[in-house]
């Protein structure tokens, strides 16, 4: 039954996994040769602001769904049960927020970057420091995407690797040059709907060869694989609806709030109320996404429960799921190839977010400021040979990566909590205090920073123990792990910070940034309100603090609302609740039909497969 031992890969599975790299290049051929063609940065970096709500939730979801999650979740949940699912409860807030609060004053100030909001609110400095945040993060990620999937693959079934990074970044870099952000956004609708497809079937195949619903639902259940929610308040704790469902809220808006990939999705909206829509078609989606990888990890439980495995080439519970798909589908042509084109979908549609969200900020941050006059030929000319660098530099990365060895890849994920979580602070500093100027923001990010790597850096060398594994100059690595470690080797006050979870980082991260950016701005001198430029400001504070008398409010906090009557409120107020209603209402509706669509379909090959076997 070791997949090892044979040949799982038939030709028609190498055709599925190329058609999906054709199919790709297809849609960005497609729309570089349609439309108008690719010679405006309009077009190229912003889809001509006139995508609809459907292609752009789909592009939302895919931007920050990965191989990582498709093969850490299911791993996650093997090892430690079902309570990460609870990061469920974060999507609400983690999209209302955003819905509500960010698209409505990103798209009014009509910005073609995030970052040019700091500078509207703050100063061209704090553009630049937090363009040049992003950047670095994006860079790390995008190598981490590209190469887990491929290692992974290859650790398991051999499946050429080098072969397959090439392949996944070139393709990629090709039709985010050519086709720009619509062919990003409609690749990844594209993708989106391979990445379901893939784990739909190892999940039907799975329960089958499980022995049905009702057998592995007793062995998870007797495994006792699911989990109760969590209230213990200690942020130590790993995963606590706390730490899910409060930290996450945190995540989830450092990612579809503010990171600039999200952001330009809502910039390329038709309008407002068609890029608010398309945020709340997210949350069925993305519910639907984390429901199949979790469920993914309970059937992987339910097939290997009791059974030893660590003599077989499965060495980490990440290389687990890579075997356990391969072990279900194996001699059913053409899935192992849908599952193949499962993890390259995530990969591809979140590493060409990442080239298009970095070659829009390269070029409206960093470069446009600088040449002013540039022709609009030459600026589309340059944002596609950025687009192409960083697709370039994505298998550089990879490669990096790759040096680094497996525990980096860990590593590389905090890093994400750890520069989004500061990036989050600085837009919450900028729109809810009006009194926060840009010394404020500059130091309050960088001391942010500072401290989420501390924070990082000290949790990655107290808790492993294993060296690092650079081969090259033995001794003077040793020499510095050990001043590293003699540094972070601090009694027990430090250490249960540096064991703070995970999930936090985000929050704690943007709160220190909130903090210091505030206790900064009040030393050297708080804003005015009526010196901030006018729907850069969100009246957060005016709005918690509606009980306090008008005086009082006007004086503590910012209660100018963004440029509305009253009427128009109360308009835009039950639009929203009837746009709430009519989805609450849809997505049971599609929940219902889909479950029962499933459920008819796994009973239907439970019997036409039992049958001949008995
Ligand atoms: C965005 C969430 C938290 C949504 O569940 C999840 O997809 C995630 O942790 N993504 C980041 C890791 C990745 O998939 O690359
Ligand atoms: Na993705």
């Amino acid at each position: 039954m070791d997949p090892s031992d044979q040949k799982i890969f038939t030709v028609i599975d190498y055709v599925i996994f190329a058609v999906l790299l054709a199919a790709s290049m297809g849609i960005g051929l497609y729309y570089a040769l349609s439309g108008g063609r690719q010679r405006t940065t309009q077009e190229f970096l912003m889809a001509d602001r006139s995508m609809g709500c459907l292609p752009v939730s789909l592009s939302l979801i895919a931007s920050f769904q990965s191989a990582v999650a498709i093969i850490g979740v299911p791993a996650e949940i093997y090892t430690h049960g079902t309570q990460y699912w609870f990061i469920g409860c974060a999507y609400i807030l983690g999209l209302l927020i955003p819905a509500h609060i960010f698209i409505p004053v990103f798209y009014r100030l009509r910005v073609s970057s995030a970052y040019q909001y700091l500078e509207l609110r703050f100063s061209k400095a704090v553009r630049i420091c937090g363009t040049l945040t992003f950047i670095f993060q994006m860079v790390i990620y995008m190598g981490v995407c590209v190469y887990t999937p491929a290692f992974a693959l290859n650790a398991v079934t051999g499946f050429e690797l080098w072969g397959t990074v090439l392949a996944t970044g070139l393709v990629c870099t090709l039709y985010t040059t050519l086709g720009g952000l619509k062919a990003v956004i409609w690749t990844d609708v594209f993708q989106t709907v391979v990445m379901f497809a893939g784990q739909l079937a190892v999940i039907v195949v799975g329960v089958q060869k499980t022995g049905g619903v009702a057998d592995v639902w007793r062995k998870v259940w007797e495994g006792n694989r699911i989990s109760g929610l969590d209230l213990n308040p200690d942020p130590t704790e790993r995963h606590t609806f706390w730490t899910l469902g409060v930290g996450g809220v945190f995540l989830m808006l450092s990612l579809y709030g503010v990171n600039q990939a999200q952001v330009q999705r809502y910039l390329s909206s038709r309008t407002e109320k068609e890029a608010v829509r398309s945020c709340y078609m997210v949350f069925p989606s993305l519910q639907l996404a984390l429901a199949l990888s979790c469920v993914m990890g309970l059937v992987m439980f339910a097939r290997y429960c009791g059974e030893d495995h660590s003599d077989k080439l499965a060495s980490s519970s990440r290389d687990m799921v890579i075997y356990f798909v391969m072990d279900m589908l194996h001699g059913l042509p053409g899935l192992p190839g849908l599952f193949i084109a499962c993890l390259f979908s995530a990969a591809l549609s979140t590493i060409s977010s990442a080239f298009n969200s970095l070659a829009t900020v390269t070029m409206e941050d960093l470069i446009k400021p600088q040449y002013p006059a540039m022709t609009e030929a030459r600026a589309t000319l340059l944002s596609k040979v950025l687009a192409m660098s960083y697709g370039l530099l994505c298998l550089a990365m990879a490669y990096l990566t790759h040096l680094m060895g497996d525990s980096v890849l860990q590593v590389a994920l905090k890093i994400f909590g750890m520069v989004g979580g500061p990036i989050l602070g600085l837009f919450c500093l900028g729109m809810f205090f009006p009194w926060a100027n840009s010394i404020g923001a500059l130091v309050g990010l960088c001391v942010g920073l500072v401290v989420a790597f501390w924070l990082g850096i000290g949790s990655i060398l107290t808790r492993s123990t294993r060296p690092l594994p650079l081969e090259c100059s033995a001794n003077v690595t040793i020499a510095i792990q050990t001043a590293i470690s003699l540094f972070f080797s601090q009694p027990s006050g430090l250490k249960r910070f540096y064991s703070l979870s995970y999930m936090w980082y985000s929050g704690f991260n943007c709160t220190t940034v909130i903090l210091i950016g505030l206790i900064i701005s009040f030393l050297t001198g708080p804003t005015k309100e009526e010196d901030v430029m006018p729907g850069t400001l969100y009246p957060l504070l005016g709005k918690l603090f509606c009980f306090l008398p008008e005086h009082l409010k006007k004086k503590l906090c910012c209660v100018t609302p963004l440029g509305q009557t009253v009427s128009e409120k109360i308009d835009l107020i039950a639009k929203n609740l009837a746009t709430v209603l009519q989805f609450i209402v849809n997505t049971s509706f599609i929940y219902t039909y889909l479950t029962q669509k499933i459920l008819k379909l796994i009973t239907t090959l439970h019997i036409h497969f039992k049958i001949p076997s008995m």
